[in-house]
C-alpha cells in the first residue's frame, strides 16, 4: 500500500530549545486508520499539529501522498488535502448546524468542495438537526459536525485530535463507528486518542509516541494484547 501521510524523523517544539518532537516518524498508510497513543505529554497533539502547520518543524519531513507538506502553512493545507480536527473550538456554538457546514464549504476552493447532502447522508444525526444551533447537540453531534466540516473539503487524509474527549463511552462507540464509515468513503484517518481500547478497536494500526519519539508500532489487535503498551503509559522503557 502506499504512502498517504509520512512523518520522517521529525523535530520541533514551540519554543526555540525547548523541543517536544524529538525524531518521530511514521508512515501512515492509504485507507488505513492509523491510531497514536501515548502518555499525557508524549506529544501527540504536537506531532498532528505541526502536520497541520500549526507548530514548527526543525528538522524532518512530513509527507503527504508523497508531496513535501513541511513548510506548508496551516490555511494552505485544506488545498492539499489535508484536514485536522482540533481537539476543541471545532465548531461555530452558535451557528446552526448548516450554517456550520455552509461556512467550511465557503472557505473551500471550488475543485475541493464536496457536497453536503453528502455530508447529511454519511451523518444522520446531523440531517436531523440541521437546523439546530451547534451548542445544543449532544458531545458526540458535535464531534460529529467538527468532522462533517472537516470533510466538505474533500481531505484525503483525516487527522483527529481525541474526537472522544469528554464523550460518554456509548458517544464514543457512536462517534468512531462514524469514523469507519468516513474511511470507509476513501479518507485515510490518523486519531491521536487517550482512549486506549476504543482507539485500538477501530484502528488497523496503532503507534505508541513517548516523549517525542515513537516507541512502539504495529497492527491494533497485536497492540490490545501487547503488555509493552501499559508498560510504555507508565513511564517503563520497552525491552
Ligand atoms: N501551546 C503550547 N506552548 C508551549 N508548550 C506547549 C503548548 N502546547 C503543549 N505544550 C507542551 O508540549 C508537550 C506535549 O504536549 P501535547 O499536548 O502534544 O501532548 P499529548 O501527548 O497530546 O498529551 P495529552 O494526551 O495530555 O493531550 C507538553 O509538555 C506541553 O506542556
Amino acid at each position: 500500500m502506499s504512502a498517504a501521510l509520512e512523518f520522517c524523523a521529525i523535530e520541533g517544539g514551540y519554543e526555540p530549545g525547548l523541543p517536544i518532537l524529538r525524531g518521530a516518524s511514521l508512515t501512515v498508510a492509504a485507507g488505513e486508520i492509523v491510531a497514536l497513543l501515548g502518555p499525557n505529554g508524549a506529544g501527540k497533539s504536537t506531532l498532528v499539529k505541526a502536520a497541520a502547520g500549526l507548530v514548527p518543524i526543525w528538522s524532518g519531513s512530513v509527507m503527504l501522498n508523497g508531496r513535501d507538506i513541511t513548510r506548508v502553512p496551516a490555511h494552505r493545507m485544506v488545498r492539499e488535502g489535508l484536514g485536522f480536527v482540533p481537539q476543541t473550538e471545532n465548531v461555530f456554538a452558535n451557528l446552526s448546524v448548516l450554517e456550520n457546514l455552509q461556512l467550511a464549504a465557503a472557505l473551500v476552493p471550488k475543485e475541493r468542495r464536496g457536497s453536503l447532502d453528502a455530508m447529511f447522508a454519511l451523518f444522520p444525526d446531523l440531517d436531523r438537526q440541521r437546523s439546530l444551533p451547534a451548542g445544543r447537540l449532544s458531545g458526540g453531534q458535535r464531534q460529529m459536525v467538527a468532522v462533517a466540516r472537516a470533510l466538505v473539503a474533500s481531505p484525503s487524509v483525516l487527522m483527529l485530535d481525541e474526537p472522544s474527549a469528554g464523550l460518554s463511552p456509548l458517544l464514543v462507540g457512536v462517534v468512531f463507528e462514524r469514523l469507519k464509515a468516513v474511511r470507509d468513503t476513501g479518507v485515510t484517518i490518523l486519531l491521536v486518542e487517550q482512549n486506549v481500547k476504543a482507539a485500538l478497536a477501530i484502528a488497523d494500526r496503532a503507534a505508541v509516541l513517548v516523549e517525542g519519539r515513537e516507541r512502539l508500532v504495529g497492527p491494533a489487535s497485536e497492540l490490545a494484547d501487547d503488555g509493552r503498551l501499559a508498560g510504555l503509559y507508565l513511564g517503563g522503557g520497552v525491552h
